[in-house]
C-alpha cells in the first residue's frame, strides 16, 4: 500500500437518490490525488446524479462520502459554498453570463468566493486565462467566442480557486470532435499539473484513445475498472 497518497474522494456504500428514487446503490470508490477518471454509462444511468451528490446539489441519504475533506453525510447548507470553493465544476452547457465579458464572468466567481484584493484578482484572472490558452479574451463577450473557447473560459472559471479536483459533466458534449479533442487535451494538461479529474463522458473516441481508469454506472451499480472488467464499447 502506498502511504504517500490519500483519497480526495472516498465513497462507501452510498445510495444516490433523485428524490425518493434510488438511482445507484452500494456505491463504493475512492479517487486519489492527481488521478484522471472517466465516468461512463448510458443516458439516465446516474452519472450526473452521482456528480451532483459529490458537489452537494443532491443530498447524500445513505452511506458515507467524503470529498476534499467534507463529510457529505453531515454537511450543512451553509457549508456547501466552502465545499464548492475547493472543487472545480464544469458542465456541458457553458453557463456563462451572456451579458458579461469574460473578465466580469471570472470576477463574479472570485467575488462570490471571497476574493477582495483587485490586483490579486486581476493577476489570478490573467493566470487562469493563460492556462487555458485564452490570454487575449478577457474583454470579449461570450458570444464573440467559439464553443470551444467558451468551454475554456468555463474551465478557467473552475480553476480560479486552485481546486484539488475538477468534476466535469460531459464537458466536450456540445463541441465538434476536433474542438472536443483540444478541450480534452487541456484537461490532461491540468491533470498533469496535479489536479485530479472525474469526467462524465459519452465520447467513445476519448475512452478508446486514453486508457484512464473508468467508473461505469450500470443497472443501478457503479463498476470500477480497477476491480472489474468494463466494456467501453457496448451498452451506453
Ligand atoms: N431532476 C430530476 N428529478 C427527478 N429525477 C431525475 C432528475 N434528474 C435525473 N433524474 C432521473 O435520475 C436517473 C439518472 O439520471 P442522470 O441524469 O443522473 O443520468 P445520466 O447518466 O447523467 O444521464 P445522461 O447521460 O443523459 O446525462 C434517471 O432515471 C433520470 O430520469
Amino acid at each position: 500500500m502506498d502511504f504517500q497518497t490519500e483519497p480526495i474522494i472516498h465513497v462507501q456504500e452510498a445510495g444516490i437518490f433523485q428524490g425518493l428514487d434510488a438511482v445507484l446503490t452500494n456505491v463504493t470508490f475512492s479517487i486519489e490525488k492527481k488521478e484522471f477518471v472517466f465516468l461512463i454509462g448510458r443516458t439516465g444511468s446516474g452519472k450526473s446524479s452521482l456528480l451532483k451528490t459529490l458537489y452537494a446539489d443532491l443530498p447524500l441519504k445513505m452511506g458515507q462520502a467524503e470529498i476534499v475533506g467534507f463529510d457529505l453525510s453531515k454537511i450543512k447548507t451553509k457549508e456547501v459554498p466552502f465545499l464548492r470553493r475547493k472543487l472545480g465544476i464544469v458542465f456541458q452547457d457553458f453557463q456563462l453570463f451572456p451579458d458579461r465579458s469574460v473578465a466580469e464572468n471570472l470576477f463574479f466567481v472570485m467575488k462570490a468566493t471571497g476574493w477582495k484584493d483587485k490586483s490579486k484578482m486581476k493577476n489570478r484572472m490573467a493566470e487562469v486565462l493563460m492556462q487555458v490558452g485564452l490570454a487575449d479574451a478577457a474583454s470579449k463577450m461570450p458570444h464573440q467566442l467559439s464553443g470551444g473557447e467558451q468551454q475554456r473560459v468555463v474551465i478557467a472559471r473552475a480553476l480560479i480557486n486552485d481546486p484539488e479536483i475538477l468534476l466535469a459533466d460531459e464537458p466536450t458534449g456540445n463541441l465538434d470532435p476536433d474542438v472536443a479533442d483540444g478541450v480534452f487535451k487541456l484537461f490532461q494538461e491540468i491533470n498533469k499539473q496535479g489536479t485530479a479529474i472525474l469526467m462524465a463522458t459519452h465520447n467513445h473516441d476519448l475512452l478508446r484513445k486514453y486508457p484512464y481508469r473508468v467508473l461505469k454506472c450500470e443497472r443501478g451499480q457503479l463498476l470500477d475498472s480497477k476491480t472489474s472488467d468494463i466494456s467501453i464499447n457496448t451498452s451506453y
